[in-house]
């Protein structure tokens, strides 16, 4: 028996699950349009979604037509969109990840609007939902000024800024971040040097690369991949490198001038935090930062970059008393300690500004066996239910890190240059 709708409410096709929704599709391939077309009861008496996508159902085409359609008619990001069951059949069971009664909400809506549900208005009080804070676009935007910078430095002195990686071994994960790197050096006008050593490089060898990159005129950022390998010790590598070219901001010089309020190159990662709190939330001046995690790249940088802001700045770590409450105080939570999920929405003051600056791979079977999804230190499906504004994983941080890593090789070039590149009229 089937039935057309809309006789059907949302909660009788999406099944509330602990970390999301759960719901039955029939999908029609190589339809004349792509659309949701209707609800209708399977010969169990449950209900399901009949969608349509014009393309074959060839090489997962359809299965990706279909979670880009849903994405888009429901207003949720396509990676929270996956399918459980069913991968070439027609009838396939699919899942949301989020928050079950946010999403409930949400697809109640969209299907209201498409006329799918009769569904009036949720009347419960709804949450609302914090902005995102789209550092994609916002590294994108970046990136376009370093470019015309580029090109303008390039016009009236003939200089082109050169970035040199660093790359010892061959991590899987850190070839990517390298070959990012290499292709957004090139497309803001930038050289770009790749050096790959093996993975038994030893430490004078690296130290031997660093030596000549300091004396290449044409180079005027040096990046160190990290982690390294065991037998080479980082702080030597580090301290090796000419502070006027270390763009990462982590020779003890460039610390130093952090902390002490001179003016050297800031680590790119901290960077990117403030230049997107600054545009969410302009002057800084009294609120209460909480950073939590320590270390010498993320945590301490940023600390003195959000005191130098005004901002009340406590760090916090694994080894802080009662973290849930030193986090509820913070106006600005940044979460760098590498845990997955680790902070909850309910460790969020409401309306607060939260910086998820953890980036972490961990398995995910609901998209296929061996796959593999990226989440951040906080658990976003609850925090996005507390926090004013948020940065989302991946699209938040990350992509800043890399604008700023460019930013950086600008700044250093103008310096060593005698441009100063806060003064316009000196380039
Ligand atoms: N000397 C040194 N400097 C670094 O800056 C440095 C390093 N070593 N070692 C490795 C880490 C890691 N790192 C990332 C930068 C951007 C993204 C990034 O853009 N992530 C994307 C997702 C990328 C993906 O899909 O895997 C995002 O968050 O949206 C991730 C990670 C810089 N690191």
């Amino acid at each position: 028996m089937t039935a057309s709708s809309p006789c059907f409410t949302a909660i009788e096709i999406f099944d509330r699950r602990p970390d999301g929704v759960r719901f039955s599709v029939k999908l029609t391939p190589k339809a004349a349009s792509n659309m949701l077309d209707r609800v209708e009861l399977d010969s169990d008496g449950a209900a399901r979604l009949r969608v349509c996508v014009t393309v074959a159902p060839e090489k997962g085409k359809a299965n990706k037509a279909l979670i880009a359609l849903l994405a888009k008619e429901f207003g949720l990001p396509k990676s929270t969109i996956h399918i459980q069951s069913g991968d070439t059949a027609r009838l396939k069971t699919l899942h949301i990840d989020g928050d079950p009664d946010h999403l409930i909400d949400q697809l109640s809506r969209a299907m209201t609007r498409m006329s799918l549900v009769f569904d009036p208005p949720p009347t419960r009080k709804r949450t609302p939902m914090a902005q995102l804070i789209d550092g994609k676009a916002f590294a994108a935007n970046l990136r376009r000024t370093i470019a015309d910078q580029v090109a303008q430095l390039n016009r009236d002195h003939g200089i082109t800024p050169g970035l040199a990686v660093v790359l010892v071994g061959n991590d899987p994960a850190s070839e990517v971040y390298v070959r990012n790197k290499g292709r957004q050096t090139i497309e803001v006008g930038m050289q770009s040097f790749e050096h790959r050593l093996p993975q038994n490089t030893d430490e004078a060898q690296v130290l031997d690369l660093v030596a000549r990159l300091n004396a290449d005129p044409n180079v005027h950022g040096i990046l160190v991949q990290l982690p390294l390998p065991e037998q080479i010790d980082s702080a030597h590598v580090l301290a090796a490198i000419d502070p006027k070219k270390d763009v990462d901001g982590f020779h003890v010089i460039n610390a130093g001038l952090l902390a002490t309020g001179g003016k050297g190159l800031v680590p790119c990662t901290p960077l990117g935090c403030m230049m997107m709190l600054h545009d969410h939330l302009g002057d800084l001046s009294g609120l209460d930062a909480v950073v939590v995690g320590r270390s010498n790249i993320v945590g301490k940088p940023l600390a003195h970059l959000l005191l130098a802001a005004n901002c009340t700045v406590t760090i916090a770590h694994s080894r802080s008393r009662d973290l849930p409450d030193i986090c509820r105080k913070a106006d600005i939570l940044v979460a760098a300690v590498g845990r997955p999920c680790m902070i909850k929405g309910d460790w969020i003051k409401p309306g607060a500004t939260v910086i998820d600056v953890g980036i972490n791979r961990i398995p995910a079977p609901e998209k296929g066996e061996g796959k593999s999804r990226l989440v951040g230190d906080v658990d976003f499906a609850s925090a996005q239910k507390h926090a004013g504004a948020i940065t989302p994983v991946p699209g938040g941080v990350g992509p800043m890190t890399i604008a700023c890593l460019l930013a950086n090789t600008l700044t250093a070039t103008c310096r060593i240059h005698g441009l100063d590149p806060s003064d316009p009229d000196a380039r």
